[in-house]
């Protein structure tokens, strides 16, 4: 039996996980971290992730950019393994992600889908092929109006994963409203649009002379997200310190 923390378990996504985890005989959540304490989850909730004392083998992390040094500083200090499931992390949290990665486990992926997972190796590929034939790149990503970041941590996973297999070529634009003028090769444009209920979307777009190719994911719920965070937390229970993504679960 893995036993998790929660952290984030009152928001959106670690209430999915919460019923999820209430499901599977492998996984027990045996203590969450939410600044908010206004639901009976079955377990403890600590408001300050500092005040855990709980014993786990592994933390599932979907709560916000701001609790992110904490979560990375407590993993370190009790010798958790995390799996960072929160986008919108600047620059410096990213670096601190990879200094701290180096003393503990930690599988960061800003989608925990297989679809999404899949797509960004076949990118790859389709970028070795459009690219050098002059083809425009550009992602478009739809979400729901309660979404705090954009573009989403998803479309700038998929556009690294382009940018990788293209010697980092590219420079994204997210806003081309002050410039009067033409778009440039190496421009990979991110569009954001945020709206009702949407769970997520992405779509990535080579557009050559008279034709386009399009290469969409659409989530449906929430759960497609969850089913990959709690396969990932099984998986890095017990691993040793380093940088894990998902690829390493999927295979
Ligand atoms: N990697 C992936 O596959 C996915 C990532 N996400 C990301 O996960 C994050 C959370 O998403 P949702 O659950 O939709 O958001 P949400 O806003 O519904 O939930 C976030 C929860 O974190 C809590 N929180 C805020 N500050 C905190 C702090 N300092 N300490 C502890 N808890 C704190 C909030 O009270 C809230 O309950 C977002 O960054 C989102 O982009 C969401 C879905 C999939
Ligand atoms: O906030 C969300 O909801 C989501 N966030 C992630 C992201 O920023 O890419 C993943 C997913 O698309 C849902």
């Amino acid at each position: 039996m893995i036993r998790v923390i929660m952290h984030g378990c009152n928001g959106k996504m670690g209430q999915v996980i919460t019923g999820l985890c209430k499901e599977d005989p492998d996984v027990e959540i045996v203590a969450g971290i939410d600044v908010v304490d206004n639901r009976e989850n079955g377990y403890p909730v600590f408001t300050d992730i500092n005040a855990c004392d709980v014993k786990a083998d592994v933390i599932i992390d979907f709560a916000a950019a701001v609790a992110v040094d904490k979560l990375l500083d407590y993993a370190v200090d009790k010798q958790v393994p995390v799996v960072l499931c929160t986008t919108g992390l600047s620059p410096e949290q990213l670096n601190k992600v990879s200094l701290c990665s180096e003393k503990v486990a930690i599988l960061k992926s800003a989608n925990m889908s297989l679809g999404i997972n899949t797509l960004m190796k076949l990118l790859k590929d389709a970028a070795n092929v459009f690219a050098p034939a002059g083809y425009d790149i550009e992602i478009v990503e739809k979400h729901h109006n309660q979404k705090v970041d954009a573009p989403s941590g998803t479309a700038l996973a998929l556009a690294d994963a382009i940018n990788d297999a293209r010697d980092n070529a590219y420079e994204y634009v997210y806003d081309r409203s002050q410039v009067r003028k033409k778009r440039d090769k190496k421009e990979l444009g991110i569009s954001a649009v945020r709206g009702g209920t949407i769970v997520g979307e992405h779509e990535v777009i080579f557009a050559g002379v008279d034709e386009v190719i399009e290469f969409k994911h659409t989530a449906y719920s929430k759960s497609v997200f969850a089913k990959g965070a709690v396969e990932a937390a099984k998986f890095l229970a017990g691993k040793p310190a380093g940088f894990y993504d998902m690829a390493d679960v999927i295979g």
